[in-house]
């Protein structure tokens, strides 16, 4: 994050409460700031937040590696009209939370973020009889089975909950994948230009035609710029047609980059920059790179 010489100025929205998993990479991501942390229950409370200008930044996750684009967040960002000015890959260790003494069989209720449920799915399946209710983020899932105080009810969350929250951890790895990823983003209101933007995000509508998107992508081919994500949305009220979000390696200083933009941006029906930030190549993305060799079903 730019150096802003105020940096006990700096609030940050984030999504959940103290220990969720946006909270670990608010904190990995501003490691050296001083920042004032504002949490909200819901992704567009966040964003709303950054747009009305309540914080200066917000975090969010964009992207899990199993269970895909959280595709919530890049309507909302669109939407907002925000800015992606970072990003922070953080593991997902997701483990079974529950106040000490509890067994597997005194559980009926087991809360966690959507997403918290959707990676643990095979570990849940071997339990039929749970009844999964979703709630706000994981972490204030396991601040609810501390509250509520029974016995019968569980969380799906990481050990920084347990310990905020003083419960055990039941069962612990319970992620389907064990090489479990979520991309979180910073958003702001503005771009913010420094040395080391290095990753671009992009929106685009191509015109209705055969070969259009193979066209744009050639764009990126021929430039030899790096793709690392496509994601299709929806565009409300024009069935089956799509925004593409896309992100590719390249900065905007680089003359040939913004060339190769400023053609491709001639062939689309919409087009627009929704950031330029470094990539996270932090120890986890190593560990992402090294995950990839082993590929499987
Ligand atoms: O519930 C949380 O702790 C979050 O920060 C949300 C969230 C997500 O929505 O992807 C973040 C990381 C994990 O993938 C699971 C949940």
């Amino acid at each position: 994050m730019p150096n802003t010489g105020r940096d006990y100025d700096i609030t940050v929205g984030c999504f959940g409460n103290p220990g969720s998993y946006s909270d670990q990479a608010m904190k990995e991501s501003f490691a050296e700031k001083h920042i004032k942390p504002i949490y909200y229950d819901h992704f567009e409370d966040v964003v709303q937040a950054v747009s009305a200008g309540v914080v200066r930044y917000g975090v969010l996750p964009i992207e899990n590696s199993s269970t895909g684009g959280i595709t919530e967040v890049y309507d909302l960002i669109h939407r907002y009209d925000c800015r992606i000015v970072g990003e922070q890959y953080v593991r997902i260790e997701h483990h079974l939370l529950a106040l000490p003494g509890t067994t597997l069989k005194d559980i009926r209720t087991v809360y966690s973020h959507p997403q918290g449920l959707a990676q643990c799915r095979d570990f849940l399946k071997a339990h039929p009889d749970w009844q999964l209710q979703p709630y706000f983020s994981t972490s204030q899932s396991a601040e609810r089975v501390q509250r509520e105080g029974g016995h019968d009810a569980a969380a799906i969350g990481n050990a920084i909950s347990a310990e905020l929250y003083h419960l055990q951890v039941l069962v612990p790895h319970i992620n389907d994948n064990t090489t479990n990823f979520t991309r979180f983003v910073i958003v702001a209101l503005h771009t913010e230009k420094r040395d080391g933007n290095n990753k671009i995000t992009l929106v685009l509508t191509v015109r209705h035609r055969p070969g259009a998107l193979y066209h744009v992508l050639g764009y990126f081919f021929y430039a030899g710029m790096n793709m690392t994500h496509l994601e299709s949305r929806p565009i409300k009220g024009r069935p089956f047609e799509y925004f593409f979000h896309i992100d590719v390696i390249g900065s905007l200083d680089d003359p040939g980059v913004v060339k190769t933009l400023d053609e491709l941006a001639g062939n689309c029906n919409y087009f627009k920059i929704l950031g330029n930030y470094p990539a996270d190549t932090g120890g986890t993305t190593d560990e992402i790179r090294t995950d990839r060799r082993n590929v499987g079903p």
